[in-house]
């Protein structure tokens, strides 16, 4: 059972690192220990030394290092006090040190755990969020699992602890301003949130003005030609134009009203503090509060602005790091493959279709009901309208889908109980539209395995592309794809035959392999492959009357169901779909 990413899961994450989450502690613990004490010290010496009450500091300083005058007892502290700071700062350092890298670790293992699953999920379950969702997954969402792990792990305690330490200080120093500060502090930074919380949302909508004129400009240059050729230049760009307008609209109300927001908190700040200087002037007059300690405690009003703020920003940060946990976890909720344990030793691979059924979507059926047998070595042939469910039955065969009914059996060994890996080594699907990786010609063509170049040259001139490769400067090192050269259609499809017989599997699949090459190139590239595929099975789906004439078994799709059976001759005989193919073919060529 894969374990869902929850609060529990990333502290048993964190646990993982028990020693290093020890140390961070002890230092956060030091750093508050020497952080607590700075606002307090020059205040103090207000009272000590400018109004001449001697107490701690000047009693002290006297004992151990002899007395001065008011610079000398000033310059001590001050330098106590630079010291304290420095020393904060690098306890502050080690710590974040610490936190940072734990959190790292915990997210390259959420990292790590989501890969692993979606290496096995199935390919109904990953087509049903799609690539750009995944992907936003892996990366918007982890991150945002992220930075709440660091807020978390470095900040909760050290700002709970400071707090802790500081009320425990201030309401030493004075209950009734202690508690004002503690009460009222914590108010005007929920204030101040929700007052940014307004300024996120104007922000929003101007992000979405500006996404909003983007995909249309993006369109519009996109289709530039087609506009032009529709005469429709004046519609497009006035729609631009207004999309323009609403980013000014929506542009000007986020920049006043955000500075307007700031400014707003920050004087409230402002109100609260000259409340407490008033309180704290009351105090001093009226009771016995000393004007150092007044002091002190308007500096500790500055201190707590930054835990408190985290403190709140850690709320924030769980609600958006709960949201992204449950977005990650659709992702772990996608259903694995069935992989069996079994391994097809044989290189002989006699295929059954049993009852096969199968649909993408719930409201359709694609494949119904579907039963037939290759024998090892057969060369069959798929034809159909298009859309009746070729390529759905060639990927069922070579175990990208999960059927829903029937089965697929290998050797009379049902497919469930196949691993997966084993059943690829065995069947080959060479596709219609080979996608390329933006990687050498080498690479594409080995997928990483280290084969010799004779073996990858004596593919390409099997698979007619060895006069492209003398051509090419960098020979097999020559980056093809998105980055790289481009190759056409024909060359892309002959390059995923290459690929096939490097391979060598036992069961080739061609999904209109053939289909953009010309019929000279392509009677050649078959009579390369003939003795290649002598003992291979070979399923070919293709439109084309010449590829499937010779076939041993033709198999007749309609709308998701097998309609007719046999050979070329036997079917031309009868009345049915596959006369009328060979019908609309003659008459078509
Ligand atoms: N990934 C998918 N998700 C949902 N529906 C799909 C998917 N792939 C194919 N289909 C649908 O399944 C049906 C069968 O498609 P399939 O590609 O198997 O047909 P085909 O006979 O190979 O067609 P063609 O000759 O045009 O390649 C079609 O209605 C198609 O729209």
């Amino acid at each position: 059972m894969n374990e869902k990413i929850s609060l529990k899961y990333i502290y048993k994450l964190l646990l993982n690192n028990k020693k290093s989450l020890i140390w961070g502690q002890i230092f956060t613990v030091i750093g508050i220990l020497i952080s607590v004490p700075i606002p307090l010290l020059l205040p103090l010496l207000v009272d000590e030394v400018l109004l001449d009450k001697p107490s701690f500091f000047v009693n002290n300083i006297n004992e151990f290092f002899g007395s001065g005058s008011a610079l000398y007892y000033v310059a001590i502290v001050t330098v106590v006090v630079i010291v304290l700071r420095a020393l904060h700062f690098i306890f502050g350092v080690i710590n974040t040190k610490i936190f940072t890298r734990i959190s790292k670790i915990v997210i390259f293992d959420i990292r790590v755990k989501l890969l692993n699953h979606l290496k096995k999920v199935n390919m109904n379950e990953y087509e049903s969020l799609g690539s750009g969702k995944i992907a936003a997954n892996l990366i918007t969402d982890v991150n945002t699992l992220d930075s709440f792990i660091v807020n978390v792990s470095s900040k909760l305690i050290t700002s709970s602890l400071t707090l802790i330490a500081v009320a425990f200080v201030i309401i030493k120093i004075d209950l009734l301003l202690g508690i004002m500060i503690l009460f009222t502090q914590p108010t005007i930074a929920i204030i101040s949130r929700r007052i940014a919380k307004k300024t996120g949302e104007l922000k929003k909508e101007e992000n979405t003005t500006i996404e909003a004129f983007q995909n249309n400009i993006n369109e519009t240059l996109d289709l530039f030609s087609q506009i032009k050729a529709s005469n429709k230049e004046n519609s497009f760009f006035d729609t631009s134009i207004q999309k323009a307008e609403d980013i000014k609209k929506a542009s000007n109300e986020f920049n006043y009203k955000s500075v307007a927001y700031e400014k707003f908190s920050y004087t409230i700040f402002l109100f609260a503090f000259e409340i407490f200087r008033a309180t704290g002037l009351l105090l001093v007059a009226y009771s016995d509060l000393s004007i150092g300690l007044m002091f002190a405690m308007f500096g500790y009003i500055w201190f707590i602005m930054t835990p408190v703020q985290e403190i709140l920003s850690i709320q924030y940060s769980l609600a958006s790091a709960k949201a992204a946990m449950g977005r990650i976890n659709k992702v772990l909720e996608l259903e694995t493959e069935n992989d069996g344990d079994i391994e097809l030793k044989d290189r002989k691979v006699d295929i059954s279709l049993r009852n096969l059924s199968f649909s993408y979507t719930k409201d359709k059926n694609t494949l119904k009901n579907i039963s037939f047998d290759i024998k090892s070595g057969e060369k069959v042939a798929i034809i159909g309208a298009s859309g009746s469910g070729k390529t759905t039955i060639s990927q069922l065969i070579a175990g990208f889908y999960a059927k829903n009914d029937g089965d697929i059996l290998y050797n009379n060994i049902s497919i469930d109980k196949i691993s997966k890996k084993s059943l690829r080594e065995h069947i080959f699907l060479v596709l219609q539209m080979p996608i390329l990786f933006n990687n050498t010609l080498r690479f594409n063509l080995t997928m990483g395995e280290d084969i010799s170049d004779d073996k990858i040259l004596e593919a390409l001139k099997i698979a007619e592309l060895k006069e492209m490769f003398e051509n090419l400067e960098n020979g097999l090192d020559t980056i093809v794809g998105k980055m790289g050269i481009r190759l056409s259609g024909g060359q892309r499809q002959r390059l995923s035959i290459a690929r096939m017989v490097l391979a060598n599997p036992s069961v080739v699949i061609f999904d209109e392999s053939t289909s953009a090459l010309d019929v000279h190139t392509e009677t050649k590239l078959f009579r390369n492959l003939e003795s290649f595929l002598k003992d291979k099975t070979v399923i070919t789906i293709a439109h084309r009357l010449s590829t499937v004439k010779n076939a041993s078994k033709i198999f007749v799709l309609e709308d998701g169901e097998l309609v007719q059976s046999g050979t070329h001759n036997e079917l031309e005989e009868k009345d049915g779909h596959y006369l009328e193919f060979v019908k609309h073919q003659l008459t078509n060529n």
